[in-house]
């Protein structure tokens, strides 16, 4: 938890509170689902909750923002990213159903009431969101040609709408064919080992394929 605090120093209490709250509540869960593996749930903050919040060091979420986290799994980035900015609206998908409930029971734990849960292929998600959020899920292409259609255009004219996809790794080859991409490293932020190759890829409305 001081990992959270050390580079997010201006946490609300309530905000403490939750983020102090994710361990046991993992913890728990894991014992009955497993869905974090037994070396990170035993660096959870480091591994996840500040891994996931790397996507805030890149773009501060307005009021009022949709955000959709596409492949969630336990809850990854959509949990931290919903207790960072109370005031945004999340919904997390998955398309397996016993992660979601993992994920459902964390957000009633925390008494988050700015994120819905949806057991689904994203393929088959219907509504406009400003940002798709995601981490560990598919290769590039792939995930631009699923989210097609999906990202609003326009909202409060905000040209940075679009894509916010936390990777690692040589991405040259992925990304390729999208020009405006932009690719954030991660120990810019974070000045700890975990993060030597991790990266955020901004991929704004204009430049998807
Ligand atoms: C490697 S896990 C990553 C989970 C989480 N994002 C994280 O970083 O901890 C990939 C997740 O994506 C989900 N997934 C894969 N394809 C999907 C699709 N088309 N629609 C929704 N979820 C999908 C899988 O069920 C799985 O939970």
């Amino acid at each position: 938890m001081d990992l959270i605090l050390k580079y997010f120093p201006n946490l609300t209490d309530e905000q403490i509170k939750q983020f102090k709250a994710l361990e046991d509540l993992y913890q728990d869960w894991n014992l009955k689902i497993n869905v974090v593996s037994r070396k990170d749930i035993d660096e959870l903050y480091l591994r996840h909750v500040l891994h996931s919040l790397g996507i805030a060091k890149v773009i501060e979420f307005k009021a009022g923002t949709r955000i959709l986290d596409v492949g969630t799994g336990g809850g990854f980035p959509g949990i931290p990213l919903a207790i960072l900015f109370p005031d945004c609206n999340f919904h997390l998908v998955d398309s397996i159903a016993k992660k979601l409930k993992v994920v459902d029971e964390v957000v009633a734990g925390l008494g988050l009431c700015n994120v819905k849960t949806t057991h689904s292929r994203v393929e088959d998600i219907e509504g406009q969101y400003d940002f798709i959020v995601s981490r560990a899920v598919a290769y590039m292409p792939t995930f631009v040609h699923w989210v097609k259609g999906k990202i609003a255009k326009n909202q409060n004219n905000n040209l940075k709408n679009g894509i916010l996809y936390l990777k690692g790794g040589d991405l040259s080859e992925e990304l390729q064919t999208y020009e405006t991409a932009k690719v954030y490293e991660l120990s810019s932020f974070f000045n700890e080992p975990f993060f030597e190759t991790k990266k955020v890829v901004h991929l704004p409305l204009k430049s998807r394929g």
